[in-house]
Parts: structure tokens; C-alpha cells; sequence
């Protein structure tokens, strides 16, 4: 993977003293995260570290209090939404969850952002379809509805419609939950590949630890809402940082508390007339 990235790869996302709550409760505070353009960054972080707030930053669904969210010279948290919205199909987003149409067959839903966004002929969108299909090895299955498709091909499939805009940018959450070792395998392989072929610069949440040394170019870490550390996989390894050790290492127990905030449990448990929570 000799594609490490070089300091001098200018950045495509920053994300500049960032403050956000939900809910009332602080998430990200004086949060800054740089990702190196036409690279693969992972983002990973315990659960709950706010990865996938950080995603809905960067497509502007949500705003910060405070900071500023940059993609090249866009300023993403200052547009108006139709400026958004044009921003946007620069950024291909595939969600865990990410689910197709169910009674499209691959071949459409592939094409609905481009019947959406585009004007262009039907002939030219299928050329367009069959060759994202062609890219994650689908395109025979084209005319196929996804319930005929395995859970992993179904994953492909929606990369395919993420990329059928041909994004400048492709984020990905948490790609790898749940998907068997050869699905994994090919999911990781399509990553790459689809960063090199068309120079996209991709960010991939995940917490899958040992797959990031072979995916990735650039690693952040998000803790105790911030970024504890950042660098390449090899740089991460080395790190010392207590909590970068924990969450690399898979300790239960460390900086970051296992348990969710709660009343000590045999209170708790002992109160008759104790709520449920
Ligand atoms: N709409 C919301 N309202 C209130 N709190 C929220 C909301 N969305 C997220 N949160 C909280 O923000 C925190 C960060 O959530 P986020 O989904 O970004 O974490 P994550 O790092 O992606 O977690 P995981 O790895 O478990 O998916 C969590 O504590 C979550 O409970």
C-alpha cells in the first residue's frame, strides 16, 4: 500500500475548533480533524465519540455552535440550503444502514441520483449504471431486485450508487459491520481501488482496528471530544496516548468508561420504588 500520505497532500476536509452539542450534552469541543485530499482517512473512535456526528458535519446536516467545516475553499456550515444541496452530489455517502430501494432493481437505484441530479440522456445514464455496476463486480446483476442479493452485494450496490455521481469526495459509515471475511476482503479492496481509479478522497468510519492498517492512509482517532491523535497506521501503532492504547489494544477498561453514566447498581436495584432507568 505504498500510498502513504506525504505532508505535503493539502487538505480537502478541515474541521476547524468545532464545538457541537446534542441533546443538551457537549459531544465535539475544540474538535479539529484534517483529511488529506485523494487519500483514504479512517476515522475511528470508541462508540458514542461522535464519528458519525463528525460525517454529518461534513454534509452539513448538522451545524456547529461554534468552527468551521471546509471542504476545498466551501465553506460547508455558512451555505444556504440550495448551495448545500449542489454541494452535496460532490459527496458520495454510503450509511451501514444504507438500505436500496426495495422495489427498484440494482440497475435503478443506481440510476436515481442521476435521473435526479442530471438531465443527461437515458442512454448515456445506463452506460453510466453498467459501468458503477462493472466496478463492484455487479453488473450482471443488474435487472435483480435486492432482496435476491446477499447482505454484502447489497452493500455494493449502494456503493455504486454512491459513486454514480461521480463524488469528489466518499464517505463511508462503518462499511464492514456485519459482513463475512470474504465480503469484508472485497469491500476493502473496493475502497481502494475506487480512491486510486478516480482520485477521490475517501473517509471511512469504522471500528474495525486490524482492517485499518491495510486500508488506510491517514488514521484519526475521536475521544473525549476531540481528536487525541492522528497520522498514519504505522504512527498510530507506536502511540502512547493511554486512550489511543485502549481503544487500538481493545481494552474493556481504561480512559474511556465502559459503562454508560448511571446511579451505582445496587441502589439502584434495591429501590422499590426506583424508576426503570
Ligand atoms: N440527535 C441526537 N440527539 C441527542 N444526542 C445525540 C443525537 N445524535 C447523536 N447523539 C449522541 O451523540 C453522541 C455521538 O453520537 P455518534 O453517533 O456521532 O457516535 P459514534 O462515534 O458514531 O458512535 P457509534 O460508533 O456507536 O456509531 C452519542 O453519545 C449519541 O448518543
Amino acid at each position: 500500500m505504498g500510498n502513504r500520505v506525504q505532508p505535503s497532500s493539502p487538505p480537502a476536509i478541515r474541521l476547524v475548533d468545532i464545538r457541537l452539542s446534542l441533546g443538551g450534552r457537549p459531544i465535539l469541543e475544540d474538535f479539529n480533524l484534517e483529511v488529506p485530499a485523494g487519500r483514504v482517512t479512517a476515522v475511528m473512535g470508541p462508540s458514542g465519540a461522535g464519528k458519525t456526528t463528525v460525517m454529518r458535519l461534513i454534509t452539513g446536516q448538522l451545524k456547529p455552535e461554534a468552527g468551521e467545516v471546509w471542504i476545498d475553499d466551501t465553506r460547508i456550515d455558512q451555505l444556504k440550503p440550495r448551495a448545500l444541496n449542489r454541494a452535496r452530489r460532490h459527496i458520495g455517502v454510503l450509511l451501514q444502514n444504507g438500505a436500496l430501494f426495495t422495489d427498484l432493481t440494482c440497475f435503478d437505484n443506481v440510476a436515481l441520483p442521476l435521473r435526479e441530479h442530471t438531465r443527461l440522456p437515458e442512454s448515456l445514464i445506463r452506460r453510466i449504471v453498467l459501468l458503477k455496476l462493472q466496478t463492484v463486480g455487479l453488473r450482471g446483476a443488474a435487472d435483480l431486485y435486492p432482496r435476491e442479493l446477499s447482505g454484502g452485494m447489497n452493500r455494493r450496490v449502494a456503493m455504486a450508487r454512491a459513486m454514480a455521481m461521480d463524488p469528489d469526495l466518499m464517505l463511508y459509515d462503518e462499511p464492514f459491520a456485519g459482513l463475512d471475511p470474504i465480503s469484508l476482503g472485497v469491500s476493502l479492496r473496493l475502497i481502494r481501488e475506487v480512491n486510486q481509479a478516480l482520485g477521490t478522497t475517501s473517509v471511512v468510519i469504522t471500528h474495525d482496528v486490524g482492517e485499518v492498517a491495510k486500508l488506510a492512509d491517514h488514521c484519526c482517532i475521536i475521544a473525549d471530544r476531540k481528536t487525541i491523535a492522528a497520522g498514519s497506521p504505522a504512527e498510530l501503532a507506536d502511540s502512547q496516548h493511554p486512550l489511543v492504547r485502549q481503544f487500538l489494544d481493545g481494552q474493556p477498561d481504561g480512559p474511556v468508561p465502559f459503562h454508560h453514566p448511571a446511579p451505582p447498581l445496587a441502589e439502584q436495584l434495591l429501590d422499590p420504588h426506583g424508576s426503570q432507568q
